[in-house]
């Protein structure tokens, strides 16, 4: 039934899933200061604690050729020097020994002089070094740690202190559980601390669903700047992220599809909230119509356009999506079609969009005389996305699109699968070249049987049309 219909797995964006910035390697050399326990101010002095590391001792005639070749098991820490000096016992720099140093090792590696692997033994025997570990005083400070390490020692034993954040310009958004919630200041400033570039960390405090896709969110530390300037595919943005909708996790999705556009092409972006299709489509040289009914995403889409020097390009609108429809681009299509470029409308507003699509019945009027008829009419090919939540998410969503339309699409689609949102929903986008019998018709109602009786005769050119263009 659904042999036409891709499903193209290969783009899933994974989400971000950990809060850590490093991997997990020495997570044993840290035993964390019971005192920390339960900390919801910050004191980064009481992380201090003092490990005893195994270290071997090489002259520094061979030194850098030493430690390259026990890379793989000297200790790595963020901020740690690995080769240090060695102390009498005083705790001194001992001068007498001055040609020798220290390598620190990794305990998780190195245990006793057995320890080490045949290329490394064979190493320390050419370069004329004794295996022989010493143990070594390390003084470890917040700032050797890793967020997972220091999280780990602040938050109850047992919990899990892993949660997902994604990153927006200087803006590090969080999306934290109840049980984390009593130490969200510090661990905001944890999050700050570990990622450069970090300089505001959010929480968020409601779910997507306000009509304009932003989040309700509480900063938890740093500056409250939540303008951020954003670079994807090559393309700037600058937007208010508490005002509007932004997600870093569509920047495949917003490729894939201005990857499909030609120079010419028309763009008529339904949703086009701060410009991630509009604003490269309008680069790769197409005229863009785009829409958003949020006042501030249409004033920061204007933005981006000056910004990225593509305005006379675009063209701007703050409207509801059907009222776009109905209007500007109704006003447009007639034209569009007579030419030979394409159109594309993207319509990504995937709780919602699918609905949308009924603004598309009967939007030309009345079937043309049929003189006139001519089966290669330029029509616009769309991408709907939709979210779903059923088991088979592709058939769901083609079958949302045929409520629309009142008209099956069966053989005239592709879906492709966008990423998964969450355990049991995918995002999907559903691309067909636009049935001319939804275009024409006197009615905007239920006319399913008729229209997709007046489509038969030219099933055979769409065909052809789509073995052309598998794009669509
Ligand atoms: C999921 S966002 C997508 C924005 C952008 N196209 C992207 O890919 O990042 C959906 C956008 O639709 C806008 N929106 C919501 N309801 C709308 C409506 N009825 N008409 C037009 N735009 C609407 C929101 O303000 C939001 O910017």
């Amino acid at each position: 039934q659904f042999a036409r219909i891709y499903l193209q797995c290969s783009s899933v964006v994974r989400s971000q899933k950990a809060m850590t910035d490093q991997p997990q390697t020495d997570l044993g050399l840290y035993k964390p200061p019971q005192t920390v326990r339960g900390m919801t101010e910050l004191d980064r002095a009481a992380f201090s604690q003092t490990v005893s590391v195994p270290a071997i001792r090489i002259p520094t005639s061979v030194l850098n050729k030493v430690v390259k070749s026990l890379k793989k098991v000297a200790l790595q820490r963020p901020g740690l020097k690995r080769v240090v000096e060695e102390h009498n016992e005083d705790g001194n720099k001992d001068s007498s020994k001055g040609e020798h140093r220290l390598l620190l090792l990794d305990p998780n590696s190195i245990t006793s002089a057995d320890s080490f692997g045949s290329e490394e033994a064979e190493a320390l025997t050419a370069y004329g070094v004794p295996q022989e570990i010493q143990k070594y005083q390390l003084k470890l400070t917040y700032e050797n740690l890793k967020s997972e390490e220091i999280l780990r020692a602040v938050l109850p034993e047992g919990q899990d202190v892993t949660s997902g954040f994604s990153r927006v310009g200087h803006i590090a958004h969080m999306n934290l559980r109840d049980h984390q919630l009593p130490y969200r200041k510090l661990i905001g400033q944890v999050i700050i601390d570990k990622n450069p570039g970090v300089t505001c960390v959010v929480n968020k405090t409601n779910t997507i669903d306000s009509t304009y896709r932003n989040f309700q969110m509480e900063v938890l530390a740093g500056e409250s700047n939540m303008v951020a300037k954003v670079r994807e595919n090559g393309v700037l943005y600058e937007f208010d992220f508490s005002l509007v909708y932004w997600n870093p996790r569509l920047s495949t999705e917003h490729e894939r599809i201005v990857s499909l556009l030609q120079r010419g092409d028309t763009v008529v972006d339904v949703f086009a909230g701060v410009g991630p299709f509009a604003i490269p489509a309008a680069h790769r040289g197409c005229e863009v119509l785009a829409n958003d009914l949020n006042p501030e995403s249409f004033c920061w889409l204007q933005h981006n356009a000056k910004l990225n020097k593509v305005d006379r390009k675009i063209t701007s609108f703050n409207m509801d999506g059907r009222d776009f429809i109905r209007g500007p681009v109704r006003e447009r299509l007639p034209a569009l079609m007579k030419g030979s470029q394409k159109i594309h409308v993207v319509m990504n507003l995937p709780a919602l969009a699918l609905e949308f699509l009924d603004a598309f019945r009967g939007l030309l009027g009345p079937e043309p005389d049929q003189s006139l008829f001519c089966p290669d009419d330029n029509l616009p090919q769309v991408h709907c996305y939709g979210f779903s939540k059923e088991d088979d998410a592709q058939r769901d969503v083609v079958e949302r699109a045929e409520v629309s339309f009142k008209l099956s699409l069966q053989g005239w689609c592709s879906v492709h699968l966008v990423r998964n949102v969450a355990p049991n929903k995918e995002m999907m986008c559903v691309s067909f070249t636009l049935p001319r019998g939804v275009l024409y018709s006197t009615h905007t109602q239920d006319r399913g049987k008729r229209l997709s009786h007046s489509l038969r005769p030219l099933k055979a050119s769409w065909m052809a049309r789509w073995h052309a263009s598998p794009d669509v």
